[in-house]
């Protein structure tokens, strides 16, 4: 299906640094529908990396010296021009990553959100003063942006985790490198279209594609470059952080998932399945947070696993471009044989095939959404990111016994539990180990709210007040002599 936007210039395939778009179309960008060329990008590596960390750092001084009121006014502008430009935007989305249009346009909303948010934290990025330990001197605490962040991010979500790291950064008066995922360029390089005319000074935001690697490599070593923000797979992150220490550069990590989903027996198991059909299957099952081991209480199993069956079976699968389509396609074929391993573990295992379970009838990159049943912690699909549409349902008895197993992991992204008990809510949210607890919901990001994970699913926070931090430094100042 070819590409038609109102705005054909959105549709960028060069690379921007210093202010202007540059280098030549290389590398193919596909649809993982159809495996259509849509278009080709730059293949840049380490030298035009440094070149972009080198603009960034010289524009760092003249956007930090600017008014936060006038950082605001811009990035209040980008707001408005992704909101105007929302269709092209989710139209180039779907094109480049497969979800459905009404999930892109979802997204688009969603990365605006976070532009927006931060137009406004921009004026908001207060220091302290503390009650002083000498009469002569005062204690002020400041808050002062870091320098340049390079920010890497996936390709599940290529528009929302831009501006996921860029807004708050460019709020804080930083400068940015990007480095988008290879399958998903085009997102990045429409909203640095639409940087720069919301005026966006050259050098403030730069993208660049090319060879991971190597660009990496200077964006975690360049002396210049004071933050790295990384959204992907936790053994990248593991990567890249051990690359930015020879620098001692502050690394933001946002990392992979294995989020459990509990369903007690005094839940409302209607609500639970809707939680469960959002949580397992917006964008294909290819979320970080999305429910990766699916526990249901005894008493409510058979219902719960013949209820989900039935809304899963009903899932329309095919191009995301076209309407009433409900299930697009996984971002490779590789991944389609992920999902295939992990089904080909379970039902070797004992799990039981409920629904879908194997390729689609379409072929290439589509899937048939999948439920699997009698799941055991011996699989793969207890230890492993699923990253496709299968849900496997475990079944549990206590309540203690379920806290261990949703515990029983490296990750701490997301987690999920459904009880009507006031008592047990809060006894379950204490004990379990995630960063982020979606209680009786199956959705739970806002950029209101701190974003992030723990133990392997990472270190940091995107969202609300809190997402300032990370490219903030603080700066105590005593001011002594006042006696004098
Ligand atoms: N925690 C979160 O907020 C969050 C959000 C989205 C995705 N994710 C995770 O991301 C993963 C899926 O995304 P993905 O497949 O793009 O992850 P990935 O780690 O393979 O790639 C992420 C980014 O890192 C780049 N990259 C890969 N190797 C590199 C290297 N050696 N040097 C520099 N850059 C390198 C890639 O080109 C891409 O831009 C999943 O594990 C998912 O859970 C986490
Ligand atoms: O895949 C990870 C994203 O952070 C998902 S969400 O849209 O932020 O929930």
């Amino acid at each position: 299906m070819t590409l038609v936007l109102t705005d054909p210039g959105l549709l960028e395939t060069r690379c921007l640094v210093d202010g202007v778009f540059v280098g030549e179309a290389v590398d193919a960008v596909e649809n993982p529908a159809t495996g259509a060329l849509i278009a080709r990008v730059p293949r840049f590596g380490a030298a035009q990396a440094t070149q972009a960390v080198d603009a960034a750092a010289k524009a760092f001084k003249p956007w930090a010296a600017k008014l936060a009121k006038e950082r605001s006014i811009i990035l209040r502008r980008w707001f408005d021009l992704i909101i105007a430009n929302r269709e092209d935007l989710a139209l180039i989305l779907t094109a480049e990553q497969g979800k459905p249009l009404a999930e892109a346009r979802g997204e688009i909303d969603y990365a605006a959100s976070y532009v927006e948010f931060y137009a406004e934290e921009a004026k908001r990025i207060n220091g302290e003063t503390i009650p002083s330990h000498r009469p002569d001197a005062r204690i002020i605490v400041t808050r002062q942006p870091v320098g340049v962040v390079a920010a890497i991010t996936p390709w599940n979500f290529p528009a929302g985790m831009i501006t996921r790291k860029l807004a708050p950064a460019l709020a804080a008066g930083c400068t940015a490198v990007v480095k988008p995922a290879p399958e998903t360029p085009l997102s990045a390089l429409a909203l640095a279209v639409l940087a720069q005319r919301a005026g966006i000074p050259a050098g403030v935001f730069n993208v660049i594609t090319g060879d991971a690697p190597a660009i990496g490599g200077v964006l975690t070593s360049h002396p210049a470059v004071r933050v790295v923000g990384f959204t992907g797979s936790t053994e990248v992150g593991k990567l890249l952080m051990r690359q930015s220490a020879g620098t001692v550069k502050k690394v933001a990590l946002e990392l992979g998932g294995n989020a459990p989903f509990i369903v007690f027996d005094d839940a409302d198991l209607d609500a639970a399945v809707e939680g469960a059909m959002i949580s397992k299957f917006r964008n294909m099952g290819q979320t970080c947070v999305c429910a990766n081991r699916l526990y249901v209480q005894g008493g409510v199993y058979d219902a719960f696993v013949a209820k989900l069956a039935q809304k899963v079976a009903g899932l329309v699968v095919g191009d995301g471009a076209t309407a009433n389509v409900t299930q697009g396609p996984l971002i490779t074929a590789e991944a389609v044989d992920k999902v295939e391993r992990h089904l080909a573990d379970a039902t070797a295992k004992g799990a039981r095939v409920v629904v879908g379970g194997k390729r689609h009838a379409l072929g290439r990159t589509f899937f048939e959404p999948t439920v699997v049943s009698g799941v055991t912690r011996d699989m793969a699909v207890a230890r492993e990111e699923i990253f496709g549409p299968v849900a496997p349902v475990f079944r549990f008895e206590t309540e203690a016994e379920v806290i261990a197993a949703a515990n029983d992991t490296e990750f701490g992204l997301a987690a999920y539990f459904y009880s009507r008990d006031v008592g047990r809510i809060f006894r379950v949210a204490e004990g379990l180990e995630y960063g982020m607890v979606g209680i009786n919901s199956g959705l739970l990001s806002s950029e209101l709210a701190p974003f992030g994970g723990i133990k392997e699913s990472g270190n940091s926070r995107e969202g609300s007040h809190h997402g300032i931090a990370e490219f903030v430094d603080i700066k105590y100042l005593l001011v002594g002599g006042l006696d004098r």
